[in-house]
């Protein structure tokens, strides 16, 4: 598979390019970084000492020279890429998270066009998480309180994570609500007692902490802590590939990591 790479001079894009020249079975033909990123014209592999040929650019053209974007930038960016990879008929896996409901929308009517995997957390461990919490959720579905907690690195732009929603959206689900109707995103103040049947988000930035979750579900005389921790964004880039490869045999169409690794 030819793969392009978007966002190729950040954490996540250097790891994925790492992936790809060590997979067999994929060529890295494409390198993009922002417009005026101090990373263009420079080769793809020269953070790892090695020619890849490939030069990095904000030429989005290019992505006709490839037949999977694999994009971790921001929304803005992400939406620019996919609407190149329409035009092209190029495949897209969206690891970027922070999208509006606008953003979401766009997102799934390229879908329509073509074959896109969106996830807002590209590893196994944090989708079988998703799947346990379903699980607890239904168990737990009356006298507990789930609160959502999670931690990441200094430079990490948006909150909750992707993935605290996600969480916070599996619990919802199992309890037949919208998480827009339940979730509190954040206390401050005099806020009175919690009210039954309601999430609660928290979260912390600092140092280099790759990606924290815990879902608290907390009863009486009793809590259970449902807990995922990256020590690594490896896990991200394999899942990434594993769901280019997936998105191989589609034509078009709207899959998360559920599907990828179902
Ligand atoms: N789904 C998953 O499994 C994971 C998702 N993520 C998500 O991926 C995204 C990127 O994370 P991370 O790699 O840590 O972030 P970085 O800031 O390290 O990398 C983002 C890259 O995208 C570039 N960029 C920024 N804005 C634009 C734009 N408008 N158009 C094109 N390129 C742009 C940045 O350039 P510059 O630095 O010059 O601004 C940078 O090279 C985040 O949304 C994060 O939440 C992260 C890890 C796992
Ligand atoms: O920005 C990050 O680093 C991460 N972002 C994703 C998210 O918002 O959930 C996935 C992972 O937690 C790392």
């Amino acid at each position: 598979m030819r793969i392009a790479i978007a966002g190729a001079d950040g954490r996540m894009g250097r790891m994925l390019i790492e992936a790809v020249l060590q997979s067999p079975d994929m060529t890295l033909t494409v390198a993009l970084d922002r417009a005026g990123s101090p990373a263009l014209g420079q080769d793809a592999g020269s953070f790892l000492g090695q020619e890849t040929g490939v030069a990095i650019t904000d030429d989005l053209g290019a992505i006709a020279n490839a037949d999977c974007l694999i994009d971790f930038t921001r929304p803005e960016g992400t939406l620019a890429h996919l609407q190149a990879c329409v035009e092209h008929g190029t495949r897209c896996v969206i690891g970027t998270t922070g999208f509006t409901e606008e953003g979401r929308r766009a997102i799934q009517a390229a879908s329509q066009k073509i074959a896109v995997v969106f996830a807002p957390n590209m590893s196994v461990g944090v989708n079988a998480t998703l799947k346990l919490l379903d699980i607890a959720a239904r168990l737990l579905n009356s006298g507990y309180d789930v609160e959502v907690f999670e931690a990441h690195h200094r430079n990490k732009v948006d909150a909750p994570s992707g993935t605290a929603l996600a969480m916070g959206e599996a619990v919802a689900h199992a309890w037949g609500k919208n998480l827009d109707d339940i979730a509190d995103w954040a206390r401050h103040g005099e806020t009175g007692a919690r009210e039954t049947g309601r999430i609660g988000f928290s979260v912390m930035r600092g140092g280099d902490i790759v990606g924290d979750h815990t879902v608290f579900f907390c009863g009486t005389g009793e809590r259970i802590e449902i807990s995922h921790r990256s020590s690594s964004r490896t896990t991200y880039a394999q899942g990434s590939l594993r769901a280019a490869r997936y998105l191989a045999r589609k034509e078009f169409g709207l899959f998360d990591m559920q599907d990828v690794l179902a």
